[in-house]
């Protein structure tokens, strides 16, 4: 089931290349992250299964929820919890076919109301917008406002995911605004003590 509220950290295959992913990962989720997400465009289909059932038991070990992005194909074949799609990424349908009714299915949806109110219709479990700020991860993501994450609280019944440039500095406005669930990449695997800054988002909420 989708935690209600707390810290969501993203891999990235540049922060964390090759054998720096497992450990990076557990001093994430030691830290206190709650949901884990394998994001991992670059790597061929086997390293990513077998990347993708190496988290699946760490994240067991650490009562996490373990989400994979873009292919829910590959979040069943290693027995994730959930999947995480982007507007071009398969749709809801698809993802449920996939994995069953008790997965959950997180959906990107930027700046826009319309797309959450949608992504809710169709039976999404969490609803992600952003990017909030500068991202050094994925600069050219489109821009958020806090606003939608007002209007979303006002709006919707589904836990409300935070993206982009979200650090220890900016974190309390989005949950001030809104923010259940706050999805962070490099202000967690780019620092040099990961454990500490997960602790320190984590403590947030
Ligand atoms: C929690 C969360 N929110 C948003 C995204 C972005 O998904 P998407 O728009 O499909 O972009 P990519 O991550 O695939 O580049 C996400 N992955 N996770
Ligand atoms: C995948 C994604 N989607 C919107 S912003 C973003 C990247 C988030 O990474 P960071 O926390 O480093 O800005
Ligand atoms: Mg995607």
């Amino acid at each position: 089931m989708t935690p209600q509220r707390g810290l969501y950290a993203i891999t990235d295959p540049h922060l964390l290349p090759g054998d720096r992913l497992l450990p990076a990962c557990a001093e994430a989720l030691a830290g206190g992250a709650r949901l884990l997400q394998y994001r991992d465009k670059p790597a061929d289909a086997a390293t990513r299964l077998t990347r993708a059932r190496a988290l699946r038991a760490l994240t067991r070990d650490h009562g996490a929820l373990l989400i994979i992005n873009d292919d829910p194909q590959l979040a069943a074949d290693c027995g994730a919890d959930g999947v995480h799609i982007g507007q071009g990424d398969g749709g809801i349908a698809r993802a449920r076919a996939l994995l069953g009714a008790d997965a959950i299915v997180g959906v990107t949806c930027h700046a826009s109301l319309d797309m959450a109110r949608q992504a809710q219709a169709d039976g999404a479990d969490y609803v992600a917008f952003g990017r909030f700020f500068p991202s050094r991860t994925k600069p050219q993501a489109p821009p958020a406002d806090l606003a939608v994450l007002r209007a979303a609280r006002a709006a919707l019944t589904l836990p409300r995911v935070a993206i982009g440039g979200v650090n220890a500095d900016n974190a309390p406005a989005l949950i001030d605004a809104g923010a259940d669930i706050l999805a962070v990449i490099h202000a967690l695997f780019g620092t040099t003590d990961i454990r500490a800054a997960a602790r320190q988002l984590a403590e947030l909420f």
